[in-house]
C-alpha cells in the first residue's frame, strides 16, 4: 500500500519506518525541513533503540522517503496518517491546532480517488468527525473516509511495540476503510478491534488513564506503606499475583512523567468536566502525581535536618524513563528546580538525555558524562530514571564515592540491602 506518514516525532517516525519495513510505500511528512534534511542524511532526530538501521534499511530499499512536500506525500497515498503533537493546553484540554492545520492541508491536496485519512495523534473524542467536516470545508465532493486508529507504543521500546502491539484498534464508519486498514495491521496482529471513531478515539484515553491509575494507585500504597513499615515491593508482588491484577505498572516511584499520561489523564478530566461531569478518579490519579516527587526532596531535606543549602546533590537520570532522551513532563526537572531553589548544588548525570535536558533546566545545573562521576564526592544521590549504568554502580562504588552515605531511591531500583550492608543510609520509596 502507499501511505502518507504527516508528522515525524516518536508515532509518526516510528510507524512509518515500521510499515515500510512490512513491504508498503511510506511517505513521512514533517514541516520542519531540519528535520526532514536530517532524516535524509540517515540522522535520526530522537532516541529509539533499533530505529537508525531500519531507517536506513529502508530508504536504501525505496519503500521509506521524508519531504516537506504534504500534497505530493497526499496524492501519491492510499492512506494518509496523521500523528501530529496534541500538547496540554492551560486547561487541561488537548490543543488540536496541529490536527485542524494538517486536516486543512489534507483538503487543499486531495483529488478525486478514495484515500482513508488515519488519526494516529491521541485526541478528544468526536474529533476524527471534526477532521472529516474540516477536509469537506475545504473540498465538499472528496471521496475519503476519516477513522481514528489510537497508537500505543512506548518510547524506548517504541520499535519493539510497533511490531508486536497487544491489539490494533480500528474506528470507523466505513466499511471499505476497515477492510483496507484491517490489511495494513494485519501482518502485526490478529487481535483487531474494529468499532466506532468516538469509542475507539476513548479506548485511547481510557487506556493511558488507567496504566496512570494503576500507578497512582500504587504510589499511594507505597506512601501509606512507609508510614506503617510494610515494604511496597512485596506488596505488589503478592497483588500481582492475581491474574485480576496482573504484576504491571505496579511499580511505586516518584510518579509517571512523558508525554502522554499526565498530558492524557488532564485532557480526559477536561472532557468530563465540560459536560459538567466531575471525574474524581482521574482527580485523584493527577493529584497523587503531582506530590509524589516532591515527597522524595522533603525525605532528602528530612535527612539533612531540613538545611541542604550548599549541599552538592547528584542526580542520576534525567529523561522521564530510561532508554528515551524525552524530557517532556520528566519528574527530574520539578525536583531539581525544588533542589535549586533550596539552595543546593546539583551535578546531573543521564546517558543520553543531557542535551534535551539543557534546554528546560536551570543554568546553575553541573553536567557530568558517568554515574561514577556524578557521585563523586557529592552529600547524597537522587536516583531519577532507573538507567543500567545507575542501577550498576556497585555497593563499595556508592560508599566510596559519596562524601556522606546518602542514596534516595526515586525508582526503587537499586539493591536496597547490599547498600545497608556497606553502611549506606538508603531512602526508597515505601520500603521499611
Ligand atoms: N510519544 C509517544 O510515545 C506516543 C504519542 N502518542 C500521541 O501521538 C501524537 C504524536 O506524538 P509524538 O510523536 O510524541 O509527537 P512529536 O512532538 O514527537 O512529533 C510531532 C511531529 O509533528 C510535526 N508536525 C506538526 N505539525 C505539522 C504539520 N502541519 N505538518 C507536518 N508535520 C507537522 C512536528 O514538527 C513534529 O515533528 C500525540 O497526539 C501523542 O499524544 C501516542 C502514543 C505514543
Ligand atoms: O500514549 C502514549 O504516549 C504512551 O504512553 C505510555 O508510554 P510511555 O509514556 O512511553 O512510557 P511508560 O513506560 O508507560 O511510562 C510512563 C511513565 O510511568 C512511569 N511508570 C511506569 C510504570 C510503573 O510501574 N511505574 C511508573 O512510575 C515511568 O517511569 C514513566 O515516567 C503507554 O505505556 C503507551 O502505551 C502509550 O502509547
Amino acid at each position: 500500500m502507499n501511505l502518507a506518514v504527516v508528522g515525524t516525532g516518536y508515532v509518526g517516525l516510528v510507524s512509518g519506518t515500521c510499515f515500510a519495513e512490512l513491504g508498503n510505500h511510506v511517505i513521512c511528512v514533517d514541516k520542519l525541513e531540519q528535520k526532514v534534511d536530517q532524516l535524509n542524511l540517515n540522522e535520526i532526530p530522537i532516541y529509539e533503540p533499533g530505529l537508525e538501521e531500519l531507517v536506513r534499511k529502508n530508504k536504501d530499499a525505496g519503500r521509506l522517503a521524508f519531504t516537506t512536500n504534504l500534497t505530493q506525500a497526499v496524492k501519491e497515498a492510499d492512506i494518509i496518517l496523521i500523528a501530529v503533537g496534541t500538547p496540554e493546553t492551560e486547561t487541561g484540554a488537548a490543543n488540536l491546532s496541529y490536527v485542524y492545520a494538517v486536516a486543512e492541508e489534507i483538503g487543499e491536496a486531495l483529488d478525486d480517488t478514495f484515500k482513508v485519512i488515519v488519526n494516529k495523534s491521541t485526541v478528544p473524542v468526536g474529533t476524527a468527525e471534526e477532521v472529516e467536516e474540516i477536509v469537506r470545508r475545504k473540498k465538499r465532493e472528496v471521496n475519503i473516509n476519516v477513522s481514528s486508529v489510537p497508537e500505543f507504543l512506548r518510547e524506548g521500546s517504541a520499535v519493539h511495540d510497533t511490531f508486536h502491539p497487544d491489539r490494533v484498534v480500528i474506528g470507523t464508519s466505513s466499511e471499505k476503510a476497515a477492510s483496507m486498514l484491517k490489511e495494513l495491521h494485519l501482518p502485526l496482529t490478529e487481535n483487531i478491534v474494529v468499532t466506532d471513531s468516538r469509542s475507539s478515539e476513548m479506548i485511547k484515553y481510557a487506556s493511558n488513564a488507567f496504566l496512570a491509575t494503576k500507578i497512582s494507585f500504587i504510589n499511594e500504597i507505597a506512601n501509606i506503606c512507609d508510614l506503617y513499615e510494610a515494604d511496597v515491593h512485596a506488596v505488589a508482588k503478592g497483588m500481582g499475583l492475581d491474574h485480576r491484577i496482573g504484576p504491571k505498572f505496579l511499580h511505586a516511584g516518584i510518579g509517571y512523567g512523558g508525554s502522554c499520561f499526565p498530558k492524557d489523564v488532564k485532557a480526559l478530566k477536561y472532557l468530563a468536566e465540560d459536560k459538567g461531569y466531575q471525574p474524581n478518579i482521574l482527580q485523584a490519579v493527577n493529584d497523587v502525581n503531582e506530590i509524589q516527587s516532591r515527597r522524595m526532596v522533603e525525605h532528602l531535606d528530612r535527612i539533612f535536618d531540613g538545611d541542604i543549602s550548599g549541599r552538592t546533590i547528584a542526580i542520576l537520570g534525567l529523561a522521564f524513563k530510561p532508554n528515551t532522551d524525552d524530557m517532556r513532563e520528566a519528574p527530574s526537572v520539578k525536583i531539581i528546580q525544588d533542589l535549586i531553589k533550596q539552595g543546593a548544588a546539583v551535578r546531573a548525570f543521564d546517558p543520553i538525555a543531557i542535551e534535551n535536558a539543557k534546554k528546560m533546566l536551570p543554568d546553575e545545573v553541573e553536567y557530568v558524562d558517568s554515574a561514577l562521576a556524578a557521585i563523586n564526592g557529592a552529600d547524597a544521590a537522587f536516583l531519577v530514571t532507573e538507567w543500567d549504568e545507575c542501577k550498576s554502580l556497585t555497593p563499595k562504588q556508592w560508599k566510596e564515592s559519596l562524601k556522606q552515605p546518602v542514596v534516595v531511591d526515586g525508582r526503587n531500583a537499586l539493591d536496597k540491602e547490599s547498600l545497608k550492608a556497606e553502611g549506606i543510609i538508603y531512602h526508597g520509596i515505601g520500603r521499611k
